[in-house]
């Protein structure tokens, strides 16, 4: 099949070079001429492990191409992927401008029928009206049809997911329409699931609402561990042992960040109250992650009563390990109120540290290396669980800080482990662990 992406970032990329991977030619395009230059020598603008690998190769091969043309991008194709970003506007709900705009670039540049499947997240009913935007501004006699295809990576491991998803979700208006998508998606051997084009665009919100519903859960449990002497980890295997909850996304922390369960919770709130619904049980779970991005500084509260001129070491910044997005983490809010504070914030991460220069407040410092950030540092907060931070020894904070007072938001040691060194530790959602004696705490 000759396929046209259209929008770059992750979900249009990775789709381009997945697709590309399996034997369709792909024509991936952006307005952004800088990414297309990029993407064209193989280098992706994202880090994304694998990535780049893969587009190499299929760049070689001559099955993916990258043009901020659309005339170039459409020529000849028989499916466009419109894969372009829906962020949140200032009441919560998804900002359709750029899949608006990509609607009128496909109506007036196709010149044979097409299938158009939408990949961005979009509120229910998005996809009848993209068909209504295209036909308004056909230019040929063509036909259009429409397909919703929600995508469910996750940023990280986003071509694994690509190549080993539980399902394929395809809403169409037609058994003919869905049956060739089906026929496009069959080599990466993962099941199918067809459906109408609401239900498909629904499955996607509440797919993500669920998971955050997990987090949030897990968080409230976690908190509540805390005050009646129970381990959280133990509590979270031990129910998820049970098939029907499953073991999955039930990680206590410092709450879900990134680019999309923030925004797709708020959104899927305002569908629900475009058809007078109040959606009271996800409008807590949004309400319980924002107070859970602050239950490090509450705790770091209790135990310093001013943080003025202290050194505080912050290890991670994106809002998850193996990635440099900063999208809605929580490193954002907490370094914001360490600096507020008066505290000297020096953070370090492996990968995300050119784009938290661009977010964060100015007055963060940025250290070359894990050990450069805890250097005499008076207390450490760990806010994302990169492999470099579990894996490092417990020494280590002996040895550099001024006093090893360790923060970990996100369960980065075992209690067990921790016991044997001269550290204090609190985590979440499990009991604290002190075996120093601080010269001056407060
Ligand atoms: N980031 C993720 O992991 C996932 C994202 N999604 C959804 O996929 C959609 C895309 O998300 P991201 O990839 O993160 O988006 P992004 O915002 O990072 O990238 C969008 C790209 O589209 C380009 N663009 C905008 N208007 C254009 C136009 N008219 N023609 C050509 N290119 C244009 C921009 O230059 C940009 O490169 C969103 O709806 C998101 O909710 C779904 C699953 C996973
Ligand atoms: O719609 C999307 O964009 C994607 O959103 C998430 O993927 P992603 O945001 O890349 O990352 P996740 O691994 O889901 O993590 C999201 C946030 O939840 C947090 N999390 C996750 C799991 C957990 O147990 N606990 C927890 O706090 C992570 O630290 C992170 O901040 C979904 O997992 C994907 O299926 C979906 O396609």
């Amino acid at each position: 099949m000759k396929i046209a992406v259209v929008g770059t970032g992750y979900v249009g990329l990775v789709t381009g070079t997945c697709l590309s991977e399996i034997g369709h030619t792909v024509t991936c395009i952006d307005i952004d001429q800088n990414k297309i230059n990029k993407m064209r020598e193989g280098i992706s603008p994202i880090y994304e492990p694998g990535l780049d690998e893969l587009m190499k190769k299929n760049i070689m091969e001559n099955r993916l191409f990258f043009t901020t043309d659309h005339n170039e991008g459409f020529d000849n194709k028989d499916v466009i992927y419109i894969a372009v970003g829906t962020p949140e506007k200032e009441d919560g709900s998804a900002n359709l401008s750029f899949v608006e705009q990509v609607a009128i670039d496909i109506a007036t540049h196709i010149k044979k029928d097409v299938i158009v499947v939408t990949k961005s997240t979009v509120p229910v009913g998005t996809n009848d009206w993209i068909k209504e935007v295209i036909l308004n501004n056909l230019v040929n006699d063509v036909k259009v049809e429409i397909v919703s295809n929600p995508e469910f990576l996750r940023e990280g491991s986003a071509i694994y997911d690509s190549f080993n998803g539980d399902r394929i979700v395809v809403g169409a208006e037609n058994e003919e329409t869905a049956d060739i998508i089906e026929e496009i998606n069959k080599p990466f051997g993962i099941p199918v699931f067809k459906t109408d084009i609401r239900s498909a665009e629904m499955i996607k919100y509440a797919a993500n609402a669920f998971l955050a519903t997990k987090i949030s859960f897990i968080n409230e449990i976690s908190n509540i561990c805390e005050k009646v002497g129970a381990n959280v980890e133990d509590v979270a295997n031990g129910m998820g042992q049970d098939n029907r909850i499953g073991s999955q996304f039930l990680n206590a922390g410092i709450g879900y960040g990134g680019s999309c369960f923030p925004k797709d919770t708020k959104a899927l709130v305002q569908i629900a109250g475009n058809v007078d619904y109040e959606f009271e049980l996800l409008k807590g779970v949004i309400r319980v992650n924002q107070k859970q991005q602050e239950v490090l500084l509450r705790k770091l509260e209790q135990k310093f009563d001013n943080l003025k001129g202290r050194k505080v070491a912050v290890l991670g910044l994106a809002f998850k390990p193996n990635t440099d997005d900063m999208r809605e983490a929580a490193s954002i809010v907490i370094t914001q109120y360490l600096v507020e504070k008066g505290a000297n914030v020096v953070a370090y991460d492996p990968v995300a540290m050119e784009n938290a220069k661009q977010i964060l407040d100015s007055k963060v410092v940025y250290a070359a290396s894990t050990i450069d950030a805890l250097k005499e540092a008076d207390v450490v907060l760990i806010l994302t669980e990169w492999n470099e931070f579990k894996d490092l020894d417990l020494e280590t904070f002996v040895k550099y800080m001024k006093q090893p007072v360790i923060f970990d938001g996100r369960n980065c040691f075992e209690p067990n482990n921790v016991k044997k060194h001269h550290v204090e530790y609190h985590s979440m959602g499990r009991p604290s662990i002190n075996n120093i004696q601080l010269l001056s705490v407060k």
